[in-house]
């Protein structure tokens, strides 16, 4: 099943897009508008940050990162958990020396910080006291059956009893159906970036839209209807 609207808890609809139409907005904030990518990510991964902060209540937290746009968010996360003295490790589902891109830039930053990072899927299970899991692996960019070793620390993240949130939409879950690219993560909230994707009525748990700083030029540029959603915050809960 898939939801093309979705509504804020003061009733403002929101308009959800696809994976297609999530990219294309991505596109014409970078190529038309002059957003760059790490603005956004910066964006993703403070609010992200604050709702981790939320659900640890000071508690440890790992954020469980893959190598694309999505686990650049969770990166930048784990920058801000660490900046507020929250203790914080990193899992990478590859080697750091995979890393490129945006997930690159951030990893290095974290590097600087002395901010712990291991890989692999048994460094997920390795956190076997009360932690907050933050889910980063893939976003909407999923294609195929999700692979080891993101498969393995997907099963990881599952099999722990400790919430788990994840960043825009659940690793292995289709962005655009809602379906299960073989396995994915079943988190106690989602906090999805910029506009809902149609697949995430599918998600378990609370669902949280999170302002990554989209003018809305972007959205009219698209012909995609836009409301301002967030009032005074920088993020609102979606109701359905
Ligand atoms: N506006 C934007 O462009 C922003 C996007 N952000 C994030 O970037 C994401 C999109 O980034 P990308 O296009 O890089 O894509 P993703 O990060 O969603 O996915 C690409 C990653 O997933 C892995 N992957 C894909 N399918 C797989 C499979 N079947 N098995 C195992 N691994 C698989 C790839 O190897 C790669 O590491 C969004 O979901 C969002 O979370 C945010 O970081 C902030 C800004
Ligand atoms: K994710």
């Amino acid at each position: 099943m898939t939801q093309n609207t979705f509504r804020t808890a003061a009733g403002t609809a929101v308009t959800a897009v696809t994976a297609a139409g999530m990219r294309e907005v991505d596109r014409v904030a970078v190529e038309e508008v002059g957003v760059q990518l790490l603005q956004m990510m910066e964006n993703a991964g403070r609010a992200l940050a604050r709702h981790v902060r939320d659900a640890s209540e000071g508690g440890r937290v790992v954020v469980v990162a893959g190598d694309g746009g999505n686990g650049g968010g969770g990166l930048a996360c784990a920058r801000h958990l660490a900046n507020r003295e929250v203790p914080v490790r990193v899992v990478l589902d590859r080697p750091p020396g995979e890393l490129s891109g945006a997930a690159a830039l951030q990893y290095r930053i974290l590097e600087a910080m002395d901010v712990g990072v291991a890989t692999g899927a048994e460094a997920v299970a390795r956190f076997d006291e009360p932690t907050v899991a933050v889910d980063a692996l893939i976003g909407y960019g999923v294609s195929g059956e999700v692979r080891p070793p993101a498969a393995d620390c997907v099963r990881e993240l599952n099999g722990r009893s400790d919430p788990v949130v994840s960043l825009d939409v659940p690793s292995g879950m289709d962005a655009t159906t809602g379906d299960t690219h073989g396995v994915r993560v079943n988190p106690d909230r989602t906090v999805t970036l910029a506009l809902p994707k149609t697949g995430v009525d599918a998600v378990d748990g609370a669902l949280y839209l999170a302002d990554i700083g989209i003018p809305a030029t972007v959205y009219e540029r698209l012909d995609i209807d836009y409301d301002p959603p967030f009032g005074d915050g920088d993020w609102v809960e979606l109701v359905g």
